[in-house]
């Protein structure tokens, strides 16, 4: 078995244009915005988190999620590639060799450590903050911010597109906000308590902008794209950014429960800030689970799906999970760049030569496919593997 039990990539054939197959049907668990629904919010994560219920069978796994590995024994920790990103932005201090850094990092790991990124530590102090308040808030004020029904932004647990199987849920809640461009936001989804909400998201989501755009950029230089424009092309034409707040509660039985499934991103590249205390990103290399360490003030670069197949293979989208702590609750707050929804994701033609062959077939990005293949263990990057 590829990864663990509990995560299988699934046999059925890729399907034209990744339409999900018909016996896929929605499960959704956000309520709606009713008075009567606020009783049902009971049974979310957040709530089984603050008043202690037994956990609902959803969420628990029937084998341990390490069923080869001594629970008493922590798992080896990440010796996870640090990209200098000041180094990669400036010409005259060996971008040449960071380039191939993050090149050599990005095809075997398929994640970096990015340092000196320019986003200030207090900034980022600022965007765990707010959200630990807004997670401290009544649920009668959260809830003015949940999710719809079929929508994807806003706060809430994920919409499950399951096949016939019976998927185990992620023991998280989200709150999910669109961040650029800024017509695509939806700001009834954007909470205003604290009353700082806004400004630090606004804030945070341009400077990682930033970011994004230039190592977008770098990755496109360090595979010798004529073009360094070329990935960055995928988001500004018609493409979104995102923000994803992920809430993790303290879970008594962490060997039967996980914070997110084993995935890999849909995207086309994600920043995680991780929590700044509390550990809990595991990555799957070479068929073993490694935990991504706490780097004050680093951000992790994860390579998404789409530019694993932009690239042809070049970049690999890594495999990871996120565990929950016995006893600490932990947070975590995403940045994530998607094409259009629509878009047609191919291999670049300069990554496809005699020596290396075309590696995978045309997709069309799906947003709705993409959580399908997300709760059925599958990666997009396998499924469009020719
Ligand atoms: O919480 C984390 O550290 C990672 C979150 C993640 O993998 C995701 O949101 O896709
Ligand atoms: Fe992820």
């Amino acid at each position: 078995m590829p990864y663990t039990s509990g995560f299988v990539i699934h046999p059925f054939a890729p399907l034209p244009e990744f339409q999900l197959p018909l016996a896929v049907h929605i499960v959704h668990l956000s309520f709606p915005n009713t008075s009567s629904a606020i009783a049902k919010t009971m049974d979310s994560v957040h709530e089984i988190a603050i008043t202690g219920q037994n956990l609902p069978a959803k969420y628990i796994y029937t084998d341990s999620i390490n069923p080869s590995q001594d629970p008493s024994i922590p798992l080896p920790l990440l010796e996870i590639p640090v990209i200098d990103f000041n180094r990669l932005a400036t010409p005259s201090i060996g971008t040449g060799e960071e380039l191939e850094r993050l090149r050599s990092a990005l095809s075997s790991y398929g994640c970096v450590m990015v340092t000196n990124h320019r986003v200030a530590s207090s900034l980022m102090d600022r965007v765990r903050l707010v959200f630990k308040q807004f997670l401290a808030l009544p649920m009668e004020e959260r809830l003015k911010w949940q999710k719809e029904v079929d929508g994807f932004d806003g706060y809430g647990s994920d919409m499950i597109v399951t096949k016939d199987v019976a998927v185990v849920h992620d023991f998280t809640a989200r709150l999910r906000l669109i961040t650029w461009p800024e017509d695509r936001r939806q700001m009834k989804y954007w909470p205003e308590k604290p009353h700082d909400f806004r400004e630090v998201l606004d804030e945070y989501s341009s400077k990682l902008r930033v970011l994004h755009d230039a190592t977008l950029k770098a990755m496109a230089r360090s595979l010798n794209l004529e073009d360094d424009s070329t990935f960055l092309k995928v988001i500004r034409e018609g493409g979104t950014i995102s923000s994803r707040f992920n809430f993790y509660p303290p879970c008594p039985t962490p060997d039967r429960v996980l914070g997110l499934k084993p995935h890999s991103d849909g995207t086309v590249i994600t920043f995680v800030l991780q929590d700044r205390e509390v550990e809990g990103l595991q990555v799957l290399k070479d068929e073993q689970w490694f935990r991504v360490p706490i780097v004050a003030d680093g951000l992790v670069l994860n390579v998404g799906d789409q530019l694993e197949i932009m690239s042809n293979g070049e970049f690999k989208s890594p495999v990871h999970r996120v565990v929950l702590n016995p006893k600490r609750e932990r947070i975590s707050v995403v940045i994530a760049s998607f094409p259009q929804e629509g878009r047609q994701i191919e291999p670049l033609e300069d990554l496809v030569s005699g020596e290396r062959p075309r590696l995978y077939r045309q997709v069309k990005y799906s947003v709705v496919a993409q959580v399908g293949y997300y709760h059925s263990g599958m990666r997009l990057a396998d499924v469009a593997r020719i």
